[in-house]
């Protein structure tokens, strides 16, 4: 029965030969070997430390899906045992990413020519940065890195700036009182974005925009200057700003009317500067950057070295490297003293001592009471805040402004602990997980303790390359004394005369971009400090 034509056992024999002969199996064949081949590529990629990637996009799916929380993710990749992780990008780009603090001394010092920013950052960035010390390497970096250090470095420049910082933290707890005064909540991250972009042009090109004048305007600069820098760094995760900015569409047409409209600003003043500057030669020189440099150039006889786009470069980069990093910095760290009341009570104790000036029990503020303190808050005081530099460093610490920074390998290399780069990776470092691994803080790793940098009262530096926040080596940040002045100033200032409270239910997370700035701001009630805090 079995053997004869028809029966079922034939039929089905029938059936699966016409169906192993035909299309179906040969789809069914090809999935069923996709599939034993992607089994394959990811368990090949059994001992190699980070995420498993996918064959031509990497990791594209997990760190879009994680994006939103990237920097949390990164920690979560490190242990006792890892501490350099791969993360597989796009073919062909690599991500090698380090915590070992022997790794981030080999690569931002050590080996440092091996590691520039490269094409990776630097092209990025060209339209608005353009060939400034912050998107160059080489020789056109190391004559701006030793022109501008011998400038950051002057009393002149010092004196300039804590005169700019003190005004305009005065102003921004002058508009404090205002809120506190009705109750009503605000942005404490936009105030401080405000501030630190008043006082990064006026230290930079000697002009005052005025962002923080009562009204809180909308200044063209300041708009076209923060959509220009997000544009700019959201190039990173575009794939298709290259098409977009040939066909001058969406966000690069935007780009392209932000970057003019900051280049008719800042040449506009160049060329006014040089004018008045060469009209006026007895007249000393105003101390702003952009003076100091022309000078510079006067002095040298190299006046042809700084073109008008040289100089509009440079004060650009200034301007980028100081004006958000101080602002979102400022930002946590208030965020901290909504979360530790009594560290704010800490530092408030410390600023009677050193000024000498008890904290009166006001339930007004006024402008006069806060421009009288703002004088004592001079240079040398500020240097014996001991607890409140403490406090800042500990903010950076758990919040670095610069969470992770990558350069790009010049050529193969092996990293201190064995790890192997090669040619092109994305070489970074992650000082956002270096801040949080128990190996280098201790099991107190993620609470936020001020005195574990302290000695008997005194602050303690952390060694360089465990303290990441400012980066290290030759391209160590140039502008970190001048930021702890203006955090200090500005910190000391708003809590000598207020409380702040977090608005209850404000969602506060960052926002994954370069620099660490919080997604939905700061939203805080003030209060006068000593009054009884709002119900
Ligand atoms: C809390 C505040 C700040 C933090 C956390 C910070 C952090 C950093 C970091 C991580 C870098 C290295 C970036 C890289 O090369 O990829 C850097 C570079 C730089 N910073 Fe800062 N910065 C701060 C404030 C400032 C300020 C206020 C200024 C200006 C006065 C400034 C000027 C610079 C300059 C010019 C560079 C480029 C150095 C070079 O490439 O040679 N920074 N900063």
């Amino acid at each position: 029965m079995e053997n004869e034509p028809g029966c079922p056992y034939h039929r089905s024999q029938d059936l699966l030969m016409s169906w192993m002969s035909g299309y179906p199996f040969f789809v069914a064949s090809a999935i069923g070997g996709f599939v034993a081949w992607l089994w394959w590529y990811r368990q090949a990629q059994g001992n190699i430390p980070g995420p498993k990637g996918w064959p031509i996009i990497g990791c594209t799916i997990e760190v879009m899906a994680k994006w939103h929380r990237m920097h949390d993710w990164f920690a979560e990749q490190y242990s006792d045992t890892t501490k350099t992780f791969y993360l597989y990008f796009a073919y062909p780009q690599i991500g090698v990413y380090t915590v070992d603090p022997a790794n981030v001394e080999y690569i931002l010092k050590t080996n440092f020519s091996n590691y520039p920013k490269g094409r990776t950052n630097n092209y990025p960035l060209h339209d608005l940065l353009g060939t400034g010390i912050f998107a160059t390497d080489g020789a056109l970096w190391k004559e701006q890195r030793r022109v501008a250090s011998y400038e950051f470095s002057s009393a002149t420049l010092r004196e300039f700036s804590t005169v700019a910082f003190r005004e305009h933290a005065v102003k921004l707890v002058t508009i404090l009182a205002r809120f506190a005064s009705t109750a009503e909540d605000f942005d404490l991250q936009d105030l401080c974005l405000r501030m630190t972009l008043d006082s990064t042009c006026k230290i930079g090109f000697g002009v005052d925009l005025d962002c923080l004048s009562p009204s809180l305007p909308s200044v063209p600069f300041a708009k076209a200057f923060d959509e220009a820098n997000y544009i700019s760094f959201y190039r990173y995760c575009d794939p298709l700003w290259q098409l977009k900015r040939m066909l001058k569409i969406g966000s690069e047409r935007k780009l392209k009317e932000c970057v003019k409209v900051l280049d008719d600003f800042t040449f506009d003043i160049i060329n006014k500067r040089r004018k008045d500057m060469a009209a006026f030669t007895d007249k000393p020189s105003q101390s702003d950057l952009l003076s100091r440099f022309i000078d510079m150039c006067k002095r040298d006889n190299e006046g042809a070295a700084y073109t008008n786009k040289a100089l509009r470069d440079m004060i650009l980069n200034f301007i980028i490297a100081g004006r958000d990093t101080t602002a979102v910095t400022l930002s946590w760290f208030f965020y901290m003293m909504t979360c530790h009341p009594e560290v704010a009570d800490k530092i408030v104790e410390e600023l009677v001592t050193v000024t000498e000036q008890p904290a009166k029990h006001t339930q007004e503020v006024t402008e006069e009471e806060i421009v009288e303190f703002a004088q004592l808050l001079t240079y040398e005081t500020l240097g014996k805040l001991h607890y409140l530099h403490a406090a800042l460093s500990e903010t950076l610490r758990l919040y670095p402004a610069v969470p992770v920074d990558g350069k790009e390998a010049a050529e193969d290399d092996v990293l201190p602990d064995g790890s192997k780069v090669k040619k092109g990776s994305i070489t970074g470092y992650v000082p956002y997980s270096m801040g949080r691994m128990k190996s280098l803080w201790g099991d107190d790793a993620a609470e936020f303790k001020p005195t574990r940098w302290l000695k008997d009262g005194v602050f303690q530096p952390q060694p360089l390359f465990k303290f990441t926040a400012f980066q290290a080596g030759p391209r160590t940040c140039l502008g970190k004394d001048s930021s702890y002045l203006q955090m200090k100033m500005t910190a000391a200032l708003v809590l000598r005369f207020f409380s702040l409270r977090l608005v209850p239910g404000h969602p506060v997370h960052y926002r994954t971009m370069l620099v660490l700035s919080m997604l939905h701001g700061l939203r805080v009630t003030a209060t006068p400090r000593s009054s009884p805090p709002l119900q």
